[in-house]
């Protein structure tokens, strides 16, 4: 049977944070309700003005207007940082993405120094992106903590969980990472309706809030769907149209194992724009809240074995960048043999566990 791939409008909810502290209790009960059902949702009313995602985007466009070889400077490395173009494979469609882009975290070590920008080649970058994702962050901290209560949890379980202190605690084994997006224009090109630009996934972390631009539409979700089960076969997918000011967010794959599978993660994926539509290059800004290298993973009813951040990274990016990885020769996180032995039976699901069977089509350059 050939693949059905119905796409359909049934919303995702909009949650407003106004008010944030006298509403507390009935912003929680909002953002468990949209996590455990569609596992997505927007975020208006935000504490983040418009201007410094703006200023946010206009960073990402000054860097990924530099030349490739400048570029190339920061590649990425095997721990989810740095630059690459044209080289993330999704398992879900078996070609790269159409796109290039930039990953940064909070970490000093040298695997994070490796992949800033460097000043003479974009002055201040470094200290604008961090400013950024620390306000990002700050958002982010009120978000996880609702969660933590909601699923019974300590409130700052997430958020120690993702979250390395500034001062004291060892913020090198910080995960969480701001990436930024640019797909190709392709104006001109029809390459049909199976062809994407970002190929279905689901993300492997906490939370992901992402920022996108008015006129750049093109996410889909597909919810309801088991992320363990066969992929996007006859499913629904729901465009979120671009609202300006308002931030999409994500259950990842560490929080839908850190709930116990109450809250979902889950399949998305960006369309390619055909002909009569906006096909000029479109940005994203996505900031993945990821669980610390150290942290333990385990939900309160324990249905999954402990797992540490960084475990949970690694494995991720060997089933989804095994060839890559080859190929370029980097390295991840190590794995202990008892987590391993442990986990063997369980998935991280991370970018989809089968190729579609659609037909492929040549990246646009
Ligand atoms: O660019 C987008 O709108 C989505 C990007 C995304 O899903 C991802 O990078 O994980
Ligand atoms: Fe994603």
């Amino acid at each position: 049977m050939p693949a059905v791939i119905e796409v359909k409008d049934v919303g995702v909810p909009q949650i407003s944070l106004r008010d944030f502290e006298s509403r507390r209790e009935e912003i929680k009960q909002q953002l468990m309700d949209a996590a455990s059902d569609v596992g997505f949702f927007t975020l208006v009313d935000h504490p983040i003005p418009l201007e410094r995602v703006d200023a946010a985007f206009q960073l990402a466009d000054r860097f990924f207007s530099l030349p490739d070889d400048v570029k190339m400077k920061t590649p990425m490395n095997g721990k989810n940082m740095g630059y690459e173009k044209n080289a993330q494979i999704r398992p879900s469609t078996g070609y790269p993405d159409p796109k290039e882009s930039l990953q940064m975290g909070f970490q000093e070590t040298r695997d994070q120094e490796v992949c800033w920008p460097k000043d003479e080649d974009c002055p201040k970058f470094r200290e604008d992106a961090l400013s950024f994702m620390k306000e990002v962050r700050d958002l982010s901290i009120n978000v996880m903590q609702l969660f933590a209560e909601g699923v019974g949890l300590p409130k700052d379980t997430f958020t120690e969980g993702t979250v390395s202190p500034d001062d004291g605690g060892d913020k090198n084994d910080s995960m969480t990472t701001l990436r930024m997006l640019k797909y190709h224009a392709c104006e001109g090109k029809d390459f049909g309706p199976a062809y994407f630009r970002a190929g279905a996934h689901a993300d492997f972390d906490v939370l992901t809030l992402l920022f996108q631009r008015e006129g750049q539409d093109g996410l889909e979700v597909c919810p309801g769907k088991d992320i363990t089960t066969e992929f996007g076969k006859g499913d629904v997918w729901t465009p979120i149209k671009v609202e300006r000011g308002a931030i999409v967010v994500n259950v990842g794959d560490q929080l839908k194992r850190w709930s116990d599978d109450r809250l979902q993660s889950t399949f998305h994926r960006v369309r390619c724009p055909r002909p009569g539509e906006n096909q000029q290059a479109r940005f994203s800004l996505g900031f993945f809240n990821q669980a610390r290298r150290e942290a333990v993973i385990q939900g309160p009813a324990k249905l999954y074995p402990k797992i540490t951040g960084g475990e949970f990274l690694a494995q991720a990016m060997k089933r989804n960048y095994d060839a890559a990885m080859k190929k370029n020769q980097l390295e991840t996180y190590e794995v202990k043999a008892e987590t391993l032995e442990a986990n063997k039976n369980y998935q991280v699901s991370g970018t989809g566990l089968e190729r579609a069977k659609v037909p492929t089509a040549v990246a646009a350059a």
